[in-house]
């Protein structure tokens, strides 16, 4: 390939939350089997990637809009391990292209660009989704190189590359089951799939449209915990509640106003590794919705995945058009309102449901 300008390959790879996580039992291979169910939120990193002539994978991290600012944010200083992000093999962008340039066998190398704004170790899937945008614009690139590629990368064979770099990956491919399994179908639209149930250890996925789009406050404390350590600490239940009843609550959202919904069996191991994490939600809870003056009264709180971050749902009996522009206005104020009651630094936003895999822009 000569130097000449180089294509470059963008995404947003959005962050996920856990509205319910059960787990059913511990597997022989040290993962628990789970029934989840995940929902993708317009909280994103920002992915680009370039095919080089010089083989090797060059990944440049930084944070969005900068590392001081971000820090700031969460009362640390910017050399806080927690803004720490690997650039080497242990990043699963970097180990994304290895796997697929075996699968595909591509020699060349690869220029990649990562702006992080999805916090690590936040139970948001950063690294997961990072993962599996990656395997797509790759896919996508080889595509338009090699049309040899369109038939080695199929949207299945995508799936089983991403189950091997980790649970959660599978879900930030979209519903690939759901299009031709071509990879240009895939790749440059982007698949449908927003809300999804997860069994397994979560690569057994099953998507669902939601009607209209959810919106939540998420709020990160300036903690990150391990995924591992978090479920070592958890316990199997004996009598396990079934994801279908929040999958069912988000598909027919009108009638939520009093029960409990939101459910995550990591939260209590979780709030006993890090007791911040129970304060945040207890202040969301308090807080309660933004919009009580519709009527909202009760508040549906919850940690997502193996946390640390938190979200209140704000739509939880549905939302007009109107009330989401109300809402707009009401929750600059309902936010400030929590950064001042967290105690701590934090990271805190308003965001909507999107699909799981985002389009793909070639310039
Ligand atoms: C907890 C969840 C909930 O969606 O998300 P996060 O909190 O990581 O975002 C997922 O189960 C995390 O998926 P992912 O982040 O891909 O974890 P992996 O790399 O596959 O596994 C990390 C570690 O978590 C534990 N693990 C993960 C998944 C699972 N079903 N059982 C487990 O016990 C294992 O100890 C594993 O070594
Ligand atoms: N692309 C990436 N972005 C962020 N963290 C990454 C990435 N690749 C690997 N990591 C590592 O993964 C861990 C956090 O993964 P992440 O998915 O962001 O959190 P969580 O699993 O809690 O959702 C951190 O230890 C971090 O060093």
């Amino acid at each position: 390939m000569s130097d000449s300008p180089r294509t470059q390959y963008r995404t947003s790879p959005p962050a996920k939350l856990n509205l319910f996580l059960e787990i059913l039992g511990r597997r022989d291979d040290g993962f628990h089997e789970l029934d989840t169910v995940m929902v993708a939120i317009d909280w994103r990193d920002e992915l680009q990637l370039e095919m080089t002539a010089t083989p090797g994978i060059s990944l440049a991290v930084q944070w969005l809009p900068s590392r001081s600012e971000v820090a700031s944010d969460l009362g640390v200083e910017p050399d806080d391990p927690l803004l720490d992000v690997p650039t080497d093999g242990s990043n699963l962008v970097h180990r994304a292209l290895e796997l697929i340039n075996d699968a595909a066998g591509y020699s060349g190398g690869w220029l990649v660009r990562l702006g992080k704004r999805i916090p690590s170790g936040a139970g948001m899937g950063g690294a997961s989704s990072d993962a599996a945008a990656t395997l797509r614009l790759a896919a996508a690139a080889l595509a338009s190189e090699d049309d040899g590629c369109l038939a080695t990368l199929t949207g299945d064979r995508l799936v089983e590359l991403a189950e091997q770099l980790g649970s959660d990956v599978p879900f930030f491919l979209g519903d690939v089951q759901s299009v031709e399994p071509t990879v240009a179908n895939d790749l440059l639209r982007g698949n449908p799939g927003t809300l999804a149930r997860a069994l397994g250890r979560g690569e057994r996925l099953t998507f669902y449209d939601l009607p209209h789009p959810h919106r939540f406050g998420v709020v990160y404390p300036a903690i990150a915990l391990s995924t591992a350590q978090v479920y070592r600490h958890a316990s199997v239940t004996e009598q396990p509640r079934s994801g279908l009843d929040a999958v069912n609550a988000f598909l027919r959202p009108h009638d939520n106003t009093d029960t409990e919904i939101l459910y995550n069996a990591l939260t209590r191991p979780a709030c006993g590794l890090s007791p911040p994490i129970g304060e945040a939600i207890q202040c969301l809870r308090e807080l309660g919705q933004p919009n009580a003056s519709l009527g909202r009264h009760r508040s549906h709180c919850q940690m997502t995945g193996s946390g640390s971050a938190c979200f209140i749902w704000l739509t939880p009996d549905g939302e007009s058009i109107q009330e989401q522009r109300q809402s707009n206005d009401v929750n600059e104020a309902w936010l400030a309102t929590i950064r001042e009651r967290l105690p701590g630094g934090a990271l805190v936003q308003t965001v909507a449901t999107c699909p799981a895999a985002p389009e793909i822009h070639i310039a």
